[in-house]
């Protein structure tokens, strides 16, 4: 059997805490447990960490007996590539090797239950399983239906809408639905409407496009027909981590319930009710740890003034301790009217500088709000405070693009130096170009395996050879070269005339090679970053401090030096709504509305280490000024 001791935490303490920090009782015990069990903690107290240390140590006693594997699941790909980096820590990882699985639930998902499923019951290949291509290929589709009833549904279903409420049934994927109701109780079956939306919605599957819930939709599908998978994956994993515990929707704890077996399998699930901050997750059948949960109530994030000012600000309140050997700076509320609101990052830049910040080790400085997107009726949202803030999807986990420009541009972004990231996109790009010439492989589309197979039955040599282009894209990228002009005559001159016999290339194709217009909304992560850096500069050309600006949901799980959480309008202004629990006056909530509100604000609070601020509207702080500042707040007004 195995077991973690004192000393396995005491040498992982070392690679894990340079600067010399050290677990506590409460990690050590959650760190050794090694049972079926739940852990809660508050925000910053260590639990992700925590669960590194685990990983790492179990690392080391591999293999488990009968080879058995370590899943650990979360929500985002920011989860998974901590956990990535950290253990990359360690010669010879093999914690991302067989029998092991580390990413997140939908990739988890996708990999072992949407697209086996997709095969068997559609004897083709999965194009792909992410929203933008999802939407991208909706909307051409859409614009197919005869202008007249295009008109009429876009009347009842704004285009945005309808990509996200026309749906499969999670159990029957003959049965469609449009937002609640049946597509057939919204429009008549005899219906010419019925009919283009039922034909566009069955077209992107039986075309491998699928949604992230489409993809849940073929999981259910594959485990109905072969309950024997459950079997299969309980006995590959001993054991199961679920991070984010509380962000997991109703349909994927089904689902996870029906794949993992806790008589074989020992399942620990980490998280913070309180931070349960996607839509989903907050409803009656959201994760309850459970009664004999361990929990961790000292955070080691920020300090005990932030502690104090943010302990009341959650559904449920546990008594959170802030961490003693951080310095203490009073929590600050920015107080702005409509016309200084430009103000607002200038000021918490000056806080900053005022309290030596800029001059901290760490200088991760971030303006966070719920609503990145611009208000119709002008109500204050992120780009009022800063108005070229651009929200951009988070477009990681994208496998297609609609030009090689842009998948290039991809390759050029990916941060993790893994080389099957690259690889994976640069052979997406050629599955892509065999997809715009219509070139099939017994009437289905090529896979990345199948292509290679394929080439390998006429010549195992074009194979190898074409492994050495990629490796050497690969490397040139890496070292800064431009390689678009290469893999563009390559698919044009070279790998499409292969396949397709014939040096006749369509126009579809030479335009997918050469357009270097990049759609809209997907510029890549680190332009977006720039675009939202606010950067104020510091007097004498002593330096400048940056500031991002970001939604909350895109922060979660981060720790910054310093936090600014900017008052935005979604139903309600969202400080507004929550005055009272920042007054520390702690009512039980009701209504789903202040419940959301309530767990996004406490994401964002809990972010900082050393200083957290409020943008604040002047009308939401009267009248409650007095009793802000009796509690801790620091209050600041904009002159105009
Ligand atoms: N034992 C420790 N001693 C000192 N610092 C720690 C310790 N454990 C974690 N930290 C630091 O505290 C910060 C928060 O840690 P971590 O992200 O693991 O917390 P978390 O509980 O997962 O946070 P969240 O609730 O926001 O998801 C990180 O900067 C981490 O390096």
């Amino acid at each position: 059997m195995i077991e973690i001791t004192n000393e396995d935490i005491d040498n992982i303490e070392t690679i894990l805490f340079p600067d010399g920090s050290k677990f506590n009782e409460s990690h050590r015990t959650v760190i050794k447990n090694l049972e079926t069990v739940d852990i809660k903690a508050c925000p910053g107290s260590g639990k992700t960490t925590s669960l590194i240390a685990k990983l790492l140590i179990l690392e080391k006693k591999l293999p488990l007996e009968n080879n058995r594997g370590i899943c650990v699941l979360t929500h985002t790909n920011v989860g998974v590539n901590e956990i990535k980096g950290r253990s990359s820590q360690q010669e010879g990882s093999r914690l991302f090797q067989y029998p092991n699985h580390i990413s997140t639930i939908q990739v988890f998902v996708d990999k072992y239950l949407a697209i086996p499923s997709y095969k068997h019951f559609y004897h083709g290949n999965v194009y792909s399983i992410d929203m933008d291509t999802y939407i991208e290929h909706f909307k051409k589709l859409f614009y197919k239906i005869p202008w007249r009833f295009r008109q009429n549904i876009e009347r009842k279903f704004p285009l945005e809408d309808l990509c996200q409420k026309l749906v499969f049934d999670f159990e029957d994927d003959g049965i469609i639905y449009l937002g609640a109701k049946k597509l057939e109780g919204v429009y008549s079956n005899a219906t010419d409407t019925y009919q283009y939306l039922k034909d566009l919605k069955v077209d992107l599957l039986e075309n491998g496009i699928l949604s992230y819930r489409d993809a849940y939709v073929m999981a259910f599908k594959f485990i109905k027909e072969f309950p024997e998978i459950r079997d299969l994956i309980s006995t590959r994993f001993k054991f199961l981590y679920m991070d984010e515990m509380q962000d997991t929707s109703p349909i994927q704890m089904k689902l996870l319930n029906q794949v993992f077996d806790k008589s074989l399998v020992t399942i620990q699930r980490i998280g913070d009710t309180n931070q349960a901050i996607f839509e989903s997750s907050s409803d009656d059948l959201s994760w309850k740890p459970d009664k004999r949960a361990l929990s961790i109530s000292e955070s080691k994030r920020f300090s005990p003034a932030i502690a104090k000012c943010i302990e009341k600000v959650c559904v449920d309140p546990q008594g959170v301790r802030g961490n003693e050997t951080i310095q203490n700076i009073k929590p600050t509320i920015i107080v702005f009217k409509d016309n200084n609101i430009e103000k607002v990052l200038p000021t918490f830049a000056d806080l900053i500088i005022e309290n030596n910040l800029h001059q901290n080790n760490r200088k991760v400085f971030k303006a966070v709000g719920r609503v990145g997107k611009l208000h119709s009726e002008g109500k204050i949202t992120l780009p009022s405070y800063y108005p070229s803030f651009n929200k951009s999807s988070n477009n990681r986990s994208r496998t297609s693009y609609s030009s090689l420009y842009e998948y290039i541009l991809a390759i050029n972004q990916i941060d993790n130096p893994n080389v099957n990231e690259y690889r994976r996109l640069l052979i997406n790009s050629l599955l892509h170009a065999t997809r715009i010439e219509n070139i099939k492989n017994k009437d289905k589309w090529y896979s990345d395996k199948s292509l290679l197979q394929t080439i390998a039955e006429k010549n195992e040599q074009l194979v190898i050879n074409l492994n050495k282009r990629i490796a050497k894209w690969i490397l040139n990228t890496k070292n800064g070269q431009q390689i678009h002009e290469e893999l563009a005559k390559f698919i044009t001159c070279k790998f499409i005339p292969y396949l397709k016999g014939s040096k006749q290339v369509t126009k579809d194709l030479k335009d997918f090679c050469t357009t270097k217009h990049i759609s809209e909304q997907k510029d890549s992560t680190k332009e977006t970053e720039q675009i939202n850096t606010y950067t104020h500069v510091v007097g004498n050309f002593e330096g400048e401090v940056k500031i991002n600006l970001d939604t909350v949901y895109n922060v979660k799980g981060e720790t910054h030096t310093a936090t600014l959480y900017l008052e935005t309008f979604y139903k309600k202004y969202d400080l507004f709504h929550l005055v009272e629990y920042l007054k520390q006056n702690h009512t039980k909530l009701k209504g789903k509305e202040k419940t959301n509100a309530l767990c996004v604000a406490y994401v964002g609070l809990t972010r900082p280490t050393h200083f957290l601020c409020l943008a604040m509207r002047q009308e939401t702080l009267d009248g409650n000024e007095e009793e802000l500042k009796k509690v801790g707040w620091n209050i600041v007004n904009i002159k105009d």
